[in-house]
């Protein structure tokens, strides 16, 4: 058998190219260039790289962007004004506050205070119920970049039985939404699960986004799956920093028909779709000021 590794990167590259056609479309028309503000709190090297990911890959897209940094040790009032103050903004489509915070700041009441309207990650209560009930238009990023590598590998996922593991606002739960709602059978596995191993291997896709690094072997895949590894994880080997998912790479790509590699799989996605994501956004304001 031989694998499909299904290349995250080309496809973020031509899903980016895709919207920046359409934004250059629409500043033909007079539409302003759509804004994505990235909000980061304190100095976590990791989420600096991504920030400055979105940043550049926005400009690529012909976005304008902005960076709003706020040391670690700041008040949850302080990190609200600026979340307010961008709400504002008529320059700014889309908001991203970059989780997690630090433990003394409420996730909860940022995500709520971020207008629903400019949410392009997907997790205000508002979007996730408009997601669970069929109707939603800012879907999060990382699930979205996944239905759409799962949709162009298979084409109609009507059926298959769809196991994700990892139960999370962020991945696992939207990611179980959006496959239901592409007719999949899903089954969602998380760390009180037993078992949850066989209950993997009777998946014909399986979502890893769990956070431990390769935890997901050959044993919990069966042959002929569609294998999507969400984690990013970054671990030292003989000394050196690199990054490997939550699917042990080498062990099950012999066994899957398509799998994901990392990096270069489901984290470009990610970026690519809340570039879209920040597009729609701006159509959305620019079709209700008319
Ligand atoms: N590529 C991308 O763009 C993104 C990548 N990530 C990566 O994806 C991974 C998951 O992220 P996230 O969802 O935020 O992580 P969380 O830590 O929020 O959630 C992890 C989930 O996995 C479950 N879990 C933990 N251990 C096991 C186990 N041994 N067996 C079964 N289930 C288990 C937990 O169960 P329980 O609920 O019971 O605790 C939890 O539901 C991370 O590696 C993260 O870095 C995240 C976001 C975006
Ligand atoms: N509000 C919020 N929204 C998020 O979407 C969000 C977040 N917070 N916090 C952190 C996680 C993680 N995440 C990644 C995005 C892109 C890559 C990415 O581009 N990865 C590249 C390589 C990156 C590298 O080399 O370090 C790849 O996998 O090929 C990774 C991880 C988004 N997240």
């Amino acid at each position: 058998m031989t694998t499909h590794i299904i290349d995250g990167k080309r496809l973020a590259d031509d899903l980016i190219a895709e919207v920046g056609n359409e934004v250059r479309r629409l500043a033909e028309l007079g539409v302003p260039a759509p804004g994505l503000a990235v909000v980061l709190v304190g100095e976590d090297p990791a989420s600096a790289i991504y920030v400055r990911n979105k940043i550049k890959r926005a400009q690529e897209a012909g976005m304008t962007s902005i960076e709003k940094r706020l040391p670690a040790d700041c008040t949850q009032d302080s990190l609200e004004a600026v979340v307010e103050e961008l709400n504002q903004r008529a320059d700014v489509h889309g908001i991203l506050v970059q989780l997690p915070l630090p433990k003394h700041l409420s996730e909860e009441r940022i995500i709520r205070l971020i207008a629903p309207s400019k949410d392009v990650d997907g997790f205000h209560p508002e979007n996730v119920g408009l997601l669970a009930t069929g109707q939603a238009t800012l879907i999060p990023c990382t699930p979205l970049g996944c239905l759409e590598m799962l949709q162009r590998e298979i084409g109609d996922l009507s059926g298959k039985h769809a196991v994700i593991v990892g139960r999370s606002n962020i991945v696992g739960k939207p990611m179980a939404n959006l496959l239901l709602q592409a007719n999949c059978t899903i089954t969602v596995v998380h760390s009180r699960s037993v078992n949850g191993k066989a209950i993997a291997r009777q998946a014909d896709i399986l979502v890893a986004a769990v956070g431990v690094p390769e935890l997901v072997d050959e044993t919990w895949v069966k042959p002929g799956a569609v294998v999507i590894d969400v984690g990013i994880n970054a671990i030292e080997k003989a000394g050196k920093r690199r990054l490997v998912g939550d699917v042990n790479y080498a062990k099950v790509a012999p066994y899957a028909k398509a799998i994901t590699p990392v990096p270069g799989g489901v984290g470009p996605m990610t970026i690519a779709c809340l570039m879209k994501n920040t597009l729609v956004a701006a159509q959305h304001a620019s079709q209700s000021a008319r």
